[in-house]
């Protein structure tokens, strides 16, 4: 697989991408990405068949009219026989709808879930948080966790994380892995835009009801706490205790996560294990001591801004991560790991560049 991009190249022809889902925000915002990836402009990659649910039939430009290339395109029903055939197929499904599909998909075929279906490797963590029966565990498409980049390189299947694990991950787990706070006592408050809920929300999220007002939601029983538990364990032996709250406020776009923990360290202990981790990583940039992080910054961009301080009355650690939830929170992110599993640049498409003010 991960040589499907130079064989088509060498063979003359293009790589192929079905999106299900195509009408909701997370499909819509994987296809204004796609539009903007190099090898689609070259012509060596191609979008296929776009599918949607109760809007097949429909074009895509009813839905998301900025989308100007591909609004006259019409969207298909979501079924094995309109995505298979494609190199690519990107599933923007709600929960529980993407195992029936992409069983029903080659083994050759790159499937990227944009939904939580194989997050988990717990069957039990699924069945208590999703409340129906596991589908399985795929390659997590969160390339800058330890092991994971090199996972990603040679699958033909990827769970694209959570928006909320993919910004409390990043701000945690390099002080984790190092022991340099007490896992067992992470306390994570999330602030989102209200995008995150997918358009099928309807009448929460009216203008009316999110816009002049903040307010918590899913408190103690957030789906994403046993993701972003499971992505700790995964780089510490230390208990791992996690209690998360997520906060809608009133913009469209953005997840400002801060994540707080006791420790002993000093920010300069910590600052270091962060530059090691992610030194190296093109989407993740940690901000000077006293910088924080924006929603702003990273609007439509792939990139993660980290605040790191000490609270040293308090004995804690303070970080602070800025995402944008359809980009690097989704769409972004699967397109990340689509490059990797493709043997693209990993960076392929993917902006650091905020959208500000
Ligand atoms: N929004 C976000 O920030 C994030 C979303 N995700 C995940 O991405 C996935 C899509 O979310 P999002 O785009 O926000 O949701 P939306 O509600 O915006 O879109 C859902 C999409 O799925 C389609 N759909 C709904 N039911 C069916 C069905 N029974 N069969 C086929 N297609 C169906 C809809 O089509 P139609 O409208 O035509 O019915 C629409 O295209 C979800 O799993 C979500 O959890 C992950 C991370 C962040
Ligand atoms: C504002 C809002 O409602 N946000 C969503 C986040 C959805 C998401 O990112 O993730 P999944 O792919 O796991 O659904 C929520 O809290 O459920």
């Amino acid at each position: 697989m991960q040589n499907i991009a130079k064989w088509c190249i060498l063979v003359r022809m293009a790589i192929t991408v079905a999106v299900a889902g195509a009408s909701g925000y997370a499909g819509g915002e994987f296809l204004r990405l796609l539009l903007g990836h190099p090898s689609y402009a070259a012509g060596e990659l191609e979008i296929g068949t776009l599918a949607a649910g109760s809007s097949a039939g429909q074009t895509l430009g009813e839905h998301h009219p900025h989308l100007l290339p591909l609004a006259h395109r019409v969207l298909a029903e979501t079924e094995a026989e309109t995505l298979e055939d494609h190199d690519v197929v990107v599933l923007g499904l709600p929960h529980g709808h993407s195992a029936a599909i992409a069983e029903q998909l080659g083994p050759d075929v790159l499937v990227v879930d944009l939904g939580a279906d194989f997050r988990l490797s717990d069957p039990e963590d699924w069945t208590a948080y999703y409340g129906s029966e596991h589908s399985g565990t795929w390659p997590y498409g969160l390339p800058e966790l330890p092991g994971a980049r090199e996972a990603l390189r040679s699958t033909r299947r990827v769970a694209v994380p959570g928006c909320f694990p993919t910004g409390a991950t990043l701000a945690l787990f390099p002080a984790v892995a190092a022991g340099l706070v007490d896992s067992a006592a992470i306390t994570i408050v999330s602030v989102t835009g209200a995008s995150g809920a997918g358009k099928a929300a309807k009448v929460p999220m009216l203008a009316a009801e999110v816009m002049g007002s903040a307010k918590a939601y899913g408190v103690t029983t957030h789906r994403h706490t046993p993701e972003i538990t499971q992505n700790l364990r995964a780089v510490t032996d230390a208990e791992v205790s996690v209690s998360f709250t997520p906060v809608l406020a009133p913009m469209a776009r953005g997840i400002l996560t801060t994540a707080v923990a006791p420790t002993t360290a000093t920010a300069e202990e910590l600052r270091a294990v962060y530059a090691e981790a992610f030194g190296d990583e093109p989407f993740v940039h940690v901000l000077p001591a006293g910088v924080q992080p924006m929603t702003a910054s990273v609007l439509g961009s792939n990139a993660v801004q980290l605040g790191i301080e000490v609270d040293e009355r308090a004995g804690r650690a303070v970080f602070t991560a800025a995402i944008d939830n359809l980009a690097k929170g989704t769409a972004g992110g699967a397109i990340q790991s689509m490059n990797l599993a493709l043997g693209l640049p990993e960076t392929a498409g993917l902006s650091t560049v905020g959208l500000a003010p």
